[in-house]
């Protein structure tokens, strides 16, 4: 279990007085759950990925998983894909997993399995923006993480890229069954994708509705059922969906990989 209980985490603001990023935020996730967090821009959602993930120690609140302070088993993915460009793509994978024959023989699997066997010896520069972010996925998981963290990890692709993409991540995930953290300020991709979403108020954050969704898998942000559930979402509760993107996913147009 991923229990996240954050009393404040501030940071200081021109002047050096505190500027509340999040306040009261209680956040719970079962083992193999994929959660999504929406929220405005601003809200505090990268704030609580790097509370989460030990990047940010500096908060009053406690993030456990399993009963301990997460550690080791964080699997990252961010909105760029922040590859080494001197590094091969095998070996930007394999720069969090080692160098072990296991960690070879899965960074190779995962790769090949990810469409990207022709290019494990290229450098990232030669690669396109949607295989970027495929190698970039392949680097969350080859380690088997227990939680990843994936903050807008798909923003600003075209959009049959961003839905190939979102099908291998839950491919991948359904696979492993780690506990996903998934931040977006798009609700149809959070409804594509989550078992639930948690929708964070305007700054300082916290979360003010969770939303259990039963839809079968796989779903896409432009499934009928997505955009109804949308609909509905966006009838009962407008106030909360100021400040997300409901309308799409992504400039159209032709994939880019
Ligand atoms: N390093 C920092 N120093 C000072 N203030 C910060 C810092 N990082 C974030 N903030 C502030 O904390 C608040 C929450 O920021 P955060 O980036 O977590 O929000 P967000 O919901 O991820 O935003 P977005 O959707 O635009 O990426 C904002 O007011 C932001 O300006």
């Amino acid at each position: 279990m991923l229990e996240i209980a954050i009393r404040r985490k501030s940071y200081p603001d021109r002047g050096g007085q505190p500027h509340l990023a999040l306040s009261g935020l209680a956040l719970n996730a079962a083992p193999g759950e994929f959660v999504c967090v929406v929220g405005p821009s601003g809200c505090g959602k990268s704030t609580l990925l790097n509370v989460v993930g030990g990047l940010d120690r500096d908060v009053d609140g406690r993030v456990s998983l399993g009963g301990a302070a997460p550690e080791h088993g964080i699997g990252f993915m961010f909105q760029e894909p922040r590859l080494m460009p001197w590094l091969t793509v095998l070996d930007n994978v394999l720069l969090v997993a080692g160098q072990s024959d296991a960690a070879q023989r899965r960074a190779r699997d995962l790769l090949g399995a990810m469409g990207l066997g022709e290019v494990m010896d290229a450098f990232p520069g030669r690669l396109s923006g949607g295989m970027q972010r495929r190698v970039a996925l392949a680097r969350a998981f080859v380690i088997e993480p227990k939680l990843l963290l994936m903050d807008e990890p798909f923003v600003s692709l075209d959009v049959p890229t961003a839905n190939r993409l979102r099908a291998m991540l839950v491919e991948l995930w359904q696979r492993c069954r780690c506990t996903v953290l998934f931040v977006t300020h798009d609700l149809r991709e959070a409804l594509s994708l989550a078992d639930r979403v948690c929708f964070l108020s305007a700054a300082p954050g916290r979360v003010v509705l969770e939303y259990p969704l039963a839809l079968p898998r796989p779903r896409m942000p432009d499934d009928a059922t997505v955009q109804a559930l949308q609909a509905s979402l966006l009838a009962q509760h407008p106030e909360l969906l100021a400040g997300l993107a409901t309308a799409g996913t992504g400039s159209d147009g032709s994939a880019d990989d």
